[in-house]
C-alpha cells in the first residue's frame, strides 16, 4: 500500500485547509480520505476468511535443493494419479480394485464433494459390501504441522512437550518383538534366505501372509481415514528404493516422515508405484486361529509380493527395521553392503563406521559435534562409498542429559516424534530419567536437526571400522585394536549385553550374541555379509577397532558403566589417527592389542584386570566370558567366509579366544 511518506498534513492536491489539518494516514487516488490504516480483509464470508489462513502448497523436504515447479501434470490429475495408485495398493483379495478413496481430512466437510473422479469401477456380482459404499480418507504425505493436529485431536496420549516435540504413546508395546517377525518362504526365498537355528527369519507361508494382509488391509479400508507416506531409503541414488507406508495413526505418518528420506514436491509428482509397501495395522490383532501365529502381534514380510503387513504391535521401531531388512536383502543383491551402523565423517573426509547391537552407542558416539553425521544406525557400503539409509535418526533417551548429549537433547524440538517418554502435566517439560512407561524411550527426528549433519548423507570409503560392545560383564578393555581376522571373529559374533528392553520383554542386561550386530535384520547367511565387509577393508585398508562401552571395575551390578567421556576420547584418538601409532600389549585369553596410553582417559582403566580389586573373579568371569564366545561361534565353524579364501576362515577361527 502506497503512503504518503513525508507525514499526514499535505493532502496533495493544493486545496487549502481551514484550522487543524485532518491526520491522513493514507489516501487514495479519488481524494476521498479514510480514517482506518488497516486495509481490510480480502474476504466475504468468515468461511472464505479462515479458507485464507491456509495457502496451498505441496509437501516439501527441507534437504535438498531443487524445487523446480511443476510442469507435465495438473494438481488434479497428480492427485488423482495417487488415489488410484493408493486404491490399487489398498485392494483386497476378493476385490480387484481398492476401496474408494478420497484426499484430506474426513473431518473437513469441504474436502467431501471432490470425491466423484476417483471413482473405480466395481464389478457388481461380488463387490457389494458395506465397505465398498463408503469412502476412505487419504492423509497423503502430511506436513508434521498437520500430523500434529491429527495426532493431537484423534490420538490419546499425544501432547506437546516443552520444547515442541510430539510426545506420543505407543501402546502395549515398547520395543520389537523379534520372535513373531515372519517371512514367506517361497520359491524365490527358499534357497536365498538364511532359514533355521540362529536366523531371525522365521518361515510362513504366502496363503498366511495373505490371510494376515487381507486382515491388515480390511481392517485399514475399515477406517475413515488412513495416512499414507511416499518416501525413499537409501541416499546413493542410483541404490534408491521407494517405499509407500499406509498406516492409521498420525504418530506413524510422522514417525515415517522423520526416519525415511523425504521426497521433494518434484520427486513425489514423479514418484510412480513404490517399490515396497508397508501395511500398519498394528492396533488390530492377527488372528491367533491362523496358521503359525503363536501370539496376537505379526510382522510379515514378502519379498516377492514387495510387502509388508503389520499386526498387534504399534512400536514404530517394527516400520524402520523391516525395512531395513528389506534392504538387507535387496543390497547384497547388488553387491553393496548393508550394516547395522552408525557413520560420521572428519573434516578431511576420514569417515569412520559403528557397528553395534541396540544400546550399545552407535547413535551417541556417532552424533559428535567434531564430525559431520552421515547417519546414526542404518548404511550401505557400495563402490562408491557409504550412504546412508534413511533420513532421520532415532535416540535412545534414556537419562539424556544436555551436557552429555547436546546435539541430541536440542534435536528434541519441533517436530520430532518422542514416544513413551513421562513428562510434567502442567508445563510439560520431559523428565528423561523416568522409566514407568519403558527403558527404552526414544526420540525420532529428521537428520537435519543435527546441525553437523552431512546433506546428502554420503561419504567416501571408511577409514575406521569401530565394533561397539557394551560388555556387561566388565572384562573387555575400553579399546582394542584389531586384526581383519580379529575384526571378522568379532563381526560374526556380534557380542553386546542387551540394556533396557528395546526387545519387547527384556529389562536386565544380559550376554547376547547377534551375528553381525544385527542378526534380528540380515536375510542371508551372516558369513555373506562378513565375507563383504571383509573384502571392502582389505581394499580400502581400513582398521577395524573394538570399543566396549559397558563395565569398568566389575560386572554389572559391581562394577560401573565406562564414563561417556572418556569413550569419547578414545574415538577421538581413533578418529585422528593418533591411537593407531600408540604403544601395545596384548591381553590374555581374548588376545585383544590394547594401548598403553590415550590421552584424556587415565591409563590404569585401558587394561581391565588394574580395575578390580578381585583378580580371581575377573580371570573366572573372564573365561566365562571366552566360553560364551566359543560356544556362540561354533555355529559358524563350517562356513567359509567368501570364495576360495580359505586362509581368512582358518584365520578368523584362530581370531577367537584362546584357552
Ligand atoms: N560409555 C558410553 N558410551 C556410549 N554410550 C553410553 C556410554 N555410557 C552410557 N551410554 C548411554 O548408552 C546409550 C547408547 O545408546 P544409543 O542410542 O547410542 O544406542 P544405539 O547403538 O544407537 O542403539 P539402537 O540401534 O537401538 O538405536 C545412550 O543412552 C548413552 O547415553
Ligand atoms: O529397532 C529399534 O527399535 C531400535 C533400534 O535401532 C535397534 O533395536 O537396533
Ligand atoms: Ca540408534
Ligand atoms: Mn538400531
Amino acid at each position: 500500500m502506497a503512503s504518503n511518506g513525508n507525514g499526514s498534513v499535505a493532502n496533495g492536491n493544493g486545496s487549502a485547509t481551514k484550522g487543524l489539518a485532518k491526520i491522513q494516514t493514507h489516501k487514495k487516488h479519488n481524494g476521498i480520505c479514510h480514517d482506518d490504516s488497516v486495509p481490510t480483509v480480502k474476504a466475504q464470508t468468515i468461511d472464505e476468511l479462515h479458507s485464507l489462513q491456509r495457502k496451498k502448497s505441496a509437501p516439501t523436504t527441507p534437504v535438498t535443493g531443487s524445487q523446480a515447479p511443476f510442469a507435465t501434470l495438473s494438481e488434479e490429475e497428480r492427485h488423482k494419479q495417487q488415489l488410484q495408485s493408493i486404491s490399487a495398493s489398498l485392494a483386497s483379495l476378493t476385490r480387484e480394485t481398492g476401496p474408494k478413496l478420497v484426499r484430506g481430512d474426513p473431518a473437513r466437510q469441504s474436502d467431501a464433494p471432490k470425491v466423484t473422479h476417483v471413482h473405480h469401477h466395481v464389478t457388481p456380482t461380488i463387490a457389494v459390501s458395506d465397505s465398498s459404499l463408503k469412502f476412505t480418507h487419504v492423509l497423503y504425505n502430511l506436513s508434521p504441522a498437520e500430523l500434529y493436529e491429527q495426532a493431537i485431536k484423534y490420538e490419546k496420549g499425544s501432547f506437546i512437550t516443552s520444547t515442541g516435540a510430539l510426545a506420543t504413546l505407543s501402546g502395549a508395546k515398547t520395543g520389537r518383538s523379534p520372535r513373531d517377525k515372519r517371512v514367506v518362504k517361497g520359491d524365490l526365498t527358499e534357497d536365498e534366505l538364511w532359514w533355521g537355528k540362529g536366523s531371525p527369519n522365521i518361515e510362513m507361508d504366502e496363503h498366511t501372509f495373505m490371510v494376515n494382509r487381507e486382515r491388515a488391509v480390511d481392517y485399514l479400508n475399515s477406517l475413515d481415514k488412513v495416512f499414507v507416506n511416499d518416501q525413499f531409503l537409501n541416499w546413493d541414488l542410483e541404490n534408491r528404493i521407494k517405499v509407500r507406508i499406509v498406516s492409521a495413526r498420525a504418530y506413524h505418518s510422522l514417525f515415517m516422515h522423520n526416519m525415511c528420506i523425504r521426497p521433494t514436491p518434484e520427486e513425489l509428482e514423479n514418484f510412480g508405484t513404490p517399490d515396497f509397501t508397508i501395511y500398519n495395522a498394528g492396533q488390530f490383532p492377527c488372528n491367533r486361529y491362523t496358521h503359525y501365529m503363536t501370539s496376537s502381534t505379526s510382522i510379515d514380510l514378502n519379498l516377492a509380493r514387495r510387502e509388508m503387513i503389520i499386526l498387534g504391535t504399534q512400536y514404530a521401531g517394527e516400520m524402520k527395521k523391516g525395512l531395513f531388512s528389506v534392504m538387507h536383502y535387496l543390497m547384497p543383491m547388488r553387491q553393496i553392503l548393508s550394516l547395522h551402523s552408525g557413520c560420521n565423517m572428519g573434516r578431511d573426509g576420514d569417515v569412520a563406521l559403528f557397528f553395534g547391537l541396540s544400546g550399545t552407542g552407535k547413535t551417541t558416539l556417532s552424533t559428535d559435534h567434531n564430525r559431520y553425521l552421515i547417519g546414526d544406525d542404518e548404511h550401505c557400503w557400495g563402490e562408491n562409498g557409504v550412504s546412508n539409509i534413511e533420513g532421520g535418526c532415532y535416540a535412545k533417551c534414556i537419562d539424556l542429559s544436555r551436557e552429555k548429549e547436546p546435539d541430541i537433547w536440542n534435536a528434541i524440538r519441533f517436530g520430532t516424534v518422542l514416544e513413551n517418554v513421562v513428562f510434567d502435566e502442567y508445563d510439560r517439560e520431559v523428565d528423561y530419567s523416568d522409566k514407568s512407561v519403558t527403558e527404552n524411550t526414544r526420540a525420532a527426528y529428521p537428520i537435519e536437526y543435527i546441525p553437523n549433519a552431512k546433506l546428502p548423507c554420503v561419504g567416501p570409503h571408511p577409514k575406521n571400522v569401530i565394533l561397539l560392545a557394551c560388555d556387561a560383564f566388565g572384562v573387555l578393555p575400553p579399546v582394542s585394536k584389531l586384526n581383519l581376522a580379529q575384526t571378522m571373529y568379532h563381526f560374526i559374533s556380534g557380542y553386546t549385553a542387551l540394556v533396557a528392553g528395546t526387545e519387547d520383554g527384556i529389562k536386565e542386561p544380559q550376554a547376547t550374541f547377534s551375528a553381525c550386530f544385527g542378526a534380528a535384520f540380515i536375510m542371508l547367511h551372516p558369513t555373506k555379509y562378513a565375507a563383504m565387509l571383509a573384502e571392502k577393508m582389505q581394499k580400502h585398508g581400513a582398521t577395524g577397532w573394538l570399543v566396549n562401552t559397558g563395565w569398568s571395575a566389575g560386572s554389572y551390578g559391581q562394577g560401573s558403566r565406562i564414563k561417556l567421556q572418556y569413550t569419547r576420547k578414545i574415538i577421538d584418538a581413533i578418529h585422528s589417527g593418533s591411537l593407531l601409532n600408540a604403544e601395545y600389549k596384548k591381553t590374555e585369553i581374548f588376545g585383544l592389542e590394547i594401548p598403553t596410553e590415550v590421552e584424556g582417559v587415565p591409563s590404569e582403566i585401558l587394561d581391565p584386570v588394574n580395575t578390580w580389586s578381585n583378580k580371581k573373579a575377573y580371570k573366572e568371569t573372564l573365561l566365562k566370558l571366552a566360553g560364551l564366545f566359543k560356544n556362540n561361534f561354533e555355529t559358524f565353524t563350517n562356513y567359509k567366509i567368501g570364495k576360495g579364501n580359505n586362509n581368512l576362515t582358518e584365520e578368523i577361527l584362530a581370531a577367537g579366544p584362546i584357552f
